[in-house]
């Protein structure tokens, strides 16, 4: 799997690839320039926007490259050559071309734009003069490229501070980062390009990386044939328990998904009056009713248990959770079931997976959304390591965690921001459970399964969750 490196990993990683080469730092930067050059759109007249740092380096070294390649070069410098150290001030005084202090007249005049201002050494928000040239550069009507990562986006989390460049592609150098593809990263970058510069990755086998990229082919594992002489009892018994009054429909959703996903043996829970419309709208699964507190539930043999899809927070949700929860079944705890979780203190040892969204993670955490969003990779951490579970937070670019090493999801897209779609991904990982995956196996090919279904869809605004259910199997195909 792609590793994805912090901001604090990327002086290692570029040094152990200088070495590698077998060639010293400013070599590096322009082997790095020459790359991202070689994806320049089709253009004949270029503004270069360089910053104080290696990143404008590059784009000095960049720009003499097309000065060289006959275009129409001008470099707008956000910082005066002199007052550059390092590789940086050798690019500049390297360059040959045109050079301006100022934003440009006529930004119309470029065919493309590259931001080259700020690169992993992005330390807080750009104001002032680099607040105006990210303005400027995203009222161009050209194509913006960015240098390694936009201009304004924090490599580590994918917080985008206002403004951030709004590029049409990203050229990101030797390594990727988290940023790139959680959080606002997605919004960002346009077209996303990895250039590893010919360095194998196994040159930075000694630096850990702080997440790994999901890829399709993990769901090659579900395309292998089942054994014959099978049966539906060997692709295990699944509870599925939440759908308070009028939230039938979460119950459904995940438990149909979860029946899509191959799980043998699936029981509802839901409440007693709900509990006959099941198999009406589902003919395949089962249904139990719970009439509440007073009602101590006989609990079917289960393999895995899913629990919260619509669960609510009434006296009926609390004695259903509180009965389940002490049923020793591996639970995928998703929704209000993980609300119910945050407010009490018990030790909730048969939990294998929770889905929060930054909204449930935040209150598991007792902190706010913003400091959710602020760092997804530390907040899917710190849950998995206090719940010593498989954590899977939700929104762009889901990541997911056993405590130990994180991964996030880089498909999918808005279109899944719709009700019930949450169900769906819960159903997914129970039910890959239940067929013998571990926890964090299926919560892998369960995110990936989901987010490929949605852009295989492509559907956009109208996806509903019944639909992602539907396409399910073409992904697999
Ligand atoms: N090393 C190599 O071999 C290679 C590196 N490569 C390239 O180098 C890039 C990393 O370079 P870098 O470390 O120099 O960081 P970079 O992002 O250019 O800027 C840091 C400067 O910006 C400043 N600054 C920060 N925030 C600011 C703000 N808001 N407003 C104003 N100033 C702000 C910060 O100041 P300070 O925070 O120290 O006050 C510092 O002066 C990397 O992304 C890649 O493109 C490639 O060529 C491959 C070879
Ligand atoms: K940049």
């Amino acid at each position: 799997m792609q590793p994805l490196y912090r901001s604090q990993q990327t002086k290692p990683i570029d040094a152990a690839a200088a070495d590698y080469l077998q060639i010293d730092s400013y070599q590096l930067m322009q082997r790095a320039a020459l790359a991202v050059y070689r994806h320049l759109p089709d253009c004949e007249t270029l503004l270069v926007v360089t910053g104080p740092g290696n990143n404008g380096g590059d784009g000095w070294v960049l720009a003499e490259l097309a000065r060289q390649d006959h275009k129409k070069v001008l470099v707008w410098a956000l910082q005066k050559p002199a007052t550059l150290s390092g590789d940086a001030a050798k690019a500049a005084e390297d360059y040959q071309g045109e050079v301006v202090y100022a934003a440009p007249a006529e930004p119309d005049q470029f065919d493309v734009v590259v931001d080259a201002l700020f690169g992993t050494g992005l330390s807080r928000a750009p104001g002032g003069l680099y607040q105006d040239a990210i303005e400027y550069i995203n009222q161009c009507q050209a194509k913006v490229l960015s240098v390694d990562i936009p201009s304004g986006l924090v490599g580590d989390t994918g917080v985008a501070y206002i403004p951030t460049v709004q590029a049409d592609k990203t050229v990101a150098i030797l390594n990727m980062m988290p940023g790139h593809i959680t959080a606002d990263g997605r919004d960002y970058c346009g077209e996303l390009i990895l250039d590893r510069l010919a360095v194998p990755e196994r040159v930075y086998a000694d630096i850990d990386p702080s997440a790994y990229v999901l890829k399709q082919a993990m769901l090659n594992l579900l395309k292998q044939a089942r054994k014959h002489n099978s049966h539906k009892g060997s692709y295990g018994r699944l509870l599925v328990a939440g759908g308070q009054h009028g939230m039938l429909g979460a119950v459904l959703l995940c438990g149909t998904a979860a029946l899509v996903s191959g799980a043998g043996l699936i029981q509802l829970i839901t409440t007693q009056e709900q509990a006959p419309w099941v198999p009406v709208h589902r003919p395949e699964l089962m249904a139990l009713g719970f009439t509440g507190s007073e009602h101590q539930i006989h609990i079917p043999p289960a393999d895995v248990l899913i629990l919260g899809m619509g669960l609510g927070s009434s006296q009926w949700s609390k004695a259903l959770w509180q009965q389940l929860m002490t049923a020793n079944i591996p639970t995928v705890l998703d929704a209000d079931g993980l609300n119910l979780l945050a407010d009490c203190d018990e030790a909730a040892d048969s939990i294998a997976v929770m889905t929060p969204h930054p909204k449930e993670a935040a209150r598991l955490l007792n902190c706010a959304v913003k400091d959710i969003q602020a760092d997804r990779i530390k907040a899917v951490e710190t849950l998995a390591k206090r719940y010593q579970c498989v954590v899977v937070l939700k929104g762009s670019g889901t990541i997911i965690s056993d405590g130990e090493e994180n991964f996030i999801c880089p498909y999918g897209s808005a279109d899944l921001a719709t009700a019930g779609t949450g169900d769906v991904l819960a159903g997914m990982i129970g039910g890959l459970m239940a067929q013998g995956f571990s926890a964090l196996q299926s919560a892998q090919m369960a995110v990936v399964w989901h987010a490929l279904t949605a852009d295989h869809c492509a559907l956009g605004r109208c996806l509903t969750a019944s639909d992602l259910i539907r396409h399910l199997p073409e992904v697999l195909i």
